[in-house]
């Protein structure tokens, strides 16, 4: 959907975050569509005030919906021709769905607490050109229509499937305090505008509450702009998967960067 600047009006941002403290496991659904895509285009670079986003928590399942359809939209790149094109996305946002909930829920096994941090604003102040935004993103909260923007996970984990493993702490006690960021979107429309940074931001203030002591993000080698969003919210490389590894699991080959929190 390309829009210009001067067609779109932005208003305060909030930015919600669901977790749980229960032992979770990640979804694996849109793993490799999200490490593999690349964010380079940029749609709309209208400025939003930054100062105005909020954070909250929340479990409600349409807020839930709604983070699934955007990430469906920002890590899959649909033709706007292709036959059934509603369907199948729809289809994707389900199994999104299903799994994003299971993972909250806790109901898989070896991760220990999920929280899932959106970024969301009163649908009634985004613009009515943005309607493919505003139609599979929406959900309600207190009365009021708003429109998920932005969205990650926190996984609170040893490791994730299929992933590089992170080496730090190098001693794991009872408590795992090692971490991983995945599900990293931001709406198209919206993008550099700081949603992302601030999400990550967020991300870090859970974590540290969590008392995780390492906090990681595994990104394909070819999407510059999450490597230079991770890179200015502090991660260092840490290493790098073999290049057979990601051939066999057929996508882009990833990095593990790392950053290290002090416990608050
Ligand atoms: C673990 C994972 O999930 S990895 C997958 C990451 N997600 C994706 O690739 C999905 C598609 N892409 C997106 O949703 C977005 O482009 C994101 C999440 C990568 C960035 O979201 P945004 O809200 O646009 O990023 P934000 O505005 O916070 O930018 C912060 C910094 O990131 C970097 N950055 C972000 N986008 C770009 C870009 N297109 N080109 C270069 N640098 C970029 C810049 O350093 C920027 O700081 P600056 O604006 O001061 O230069």
């Amino acid at each position: 959907m390309a829009l210009t600047s001067s067609l779109c009006y932005f208003p305060p941002i909030t930015i919600h975050s669901y977790s749980c403290s229960f032992p979770i496991s990640i979804f694996s659904n849109l793993r490799t569509q999200i490490q593999s895509s690349s964010s380079s285009t940029n749609i709309c670079t209208q400025n939003i005030d930054t100062s105005l986003i909020t954070i909250a928590e929340s479990f409600y399942e349409d807020e839930l919906w709604a983070a699934s359809s955007l990430r469906v939209r920002s890590f899959n790149q649909f033709r706007p021709d292709t036959f059934g094109l509603q369907d199948h996305a729809r289809y994707l946002a389900e199994r999104e769905f299903e799994a994003l909930k299971e993972r909250i829920s806790g109901k898989k096994m070896g991760f220990r607490r999920v929280s899932c941090i959106n970024a969301s604003l009163p649908m009634s102040h985004i613009s009515t050109l943005y309607a493919d935004l505003c139609s599979s993103c929406k959900f309600s909260a207190s009365g009021e229509d708003r429109i998920v923007v932005g969205s990650l996970d926190l996984n609170q984990c040893l490791n994730l499937p299929d992933e590089i493993v992170g080496m730090k702490p190098k001693v794991s006690g009872v408590d795992i305090t090692r971490a991983y960021l995945s599900n990293v979107c931001v709406a198209s429309e919206l993008h550099r505008n700081g949603l992302a940074y601030a999400l990550l931001e967020k991300s870090k203030l859970v974590a540290r509450n969590w008392g995780i002591t390492d906090l990681y993000v595994h990104v394909a080698v070819d999407n510059e702009a999450a490597k230079k969003l991770y890179m200015k919210s502090g991660f260092v490389y840490e290493s790098d998967e073999p290049a057979w590894q990601a051939r066999f699991l057929d996508r882009p080959r990833r990095l593990l960067l790392w950053m290290g929190l002090s416990v608050t």
